[in-house]
């Protein structure tokens, strides 16, 4: 089971993070999608340097250009790439692109579950994507995820059993670790995700990751043996 958290900060939270269990750190860049915790390339690589050898660098892109993405592959070499937007979605040529910008980057895309529709969608994606991510929507934020909220977990199990040989499947949408073994029970995914509820929100309106919350997620998420 790999556990993966957004959005990390600095190299030092990256480091504690990995310590309590965290193997895949999620980080932000600078876009026009304005995300509390963006980071320039200089500090994503700095994060990226500090982790090789004891993490996976994740990087996030919300409708950014195709030529933007691969751009960034090409600069950041994340070893996922992520996309997660509304209007921008994984291709084959974009699949393509990505392995020939840095051949070791794994493509994972976000999939919203809003229904059963989603399990089509998840095989789709499931034919050129390494890595697919089960998340929730909602109104107030861009794309798919940050919502903080889960969605039906009986849906991501079906979608696991579908996508099966084909890609690995992260669980997301509000987890918390209070909830996480539960969904991984029903869902037996090969990953889970958090954000919301693993953070410390701070009064000038950033947020750093609560090491007790961390710590408490990644030893849940890996209680459950399947
Ligand atoms: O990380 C973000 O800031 C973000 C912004 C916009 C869309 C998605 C984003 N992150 C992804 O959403 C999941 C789940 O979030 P939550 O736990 O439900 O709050 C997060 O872990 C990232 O994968």
């Amino acid at each position: 089971m790999i556990v993966q958290l957004y959005s990390i900060k600095s190299p030092e939270e990256a480091l504690k993070v990995i310590e309590l269990g965290c193997d895949y750190l999620g980080v932000s860049p600078v876009s026009g999608a304005n995300l509390p915790n963006e980071l320039s390339y200089d500090e994503i690589k700095e994060i990226f340097a500090t982790i090789k050898g004891k993490g996976n660098g994740v990087l996030i892109s919300i409708d950014d250009p195709e030529d933007l993405v691969v751009e960034r592959v090409r600069e950041l070499k994340p070893d996922v790439i992520h996309m997660c937007g509304g209007e921008v979605f994984s291709t084959p040529e974009l699949a393509k692109r990505i392995k020939e910008a840095n051949p070791t980057t794994r493509l994972e895309q976000a999939v919203g579950v809003s229904g059963p529709e989603s399990i089509e969608e998840a095989k789709m994606y499931a034919e050129w994507c390494d890595i697919l991510i089960l998340d929730s929507v909602t109104e107030n934020i861009p794309g798919v995820g940050a919502a903080g909220v889960p969605h039906d977990w009986n849906i991501d199990a079906e979608i696991v059993k579908a996508v099966a040989g084909k890609a690995d499947v992260i669980l997301a949408g509000g987890l918390t670790p209070e909830n996480v073994a539960e969904a991984v029970r029903i869902v037996k995914p090969w990953g889970v995700d958090s954000l919301t509820h693993t953070n410390k929100f701070l009064p000038d309106g950033t947020r750093i990751k609560d090491l007790e919350k961390v710590e408490k997620f990644c030893r849940e998420a890996r209680s459950v043996k399947f």
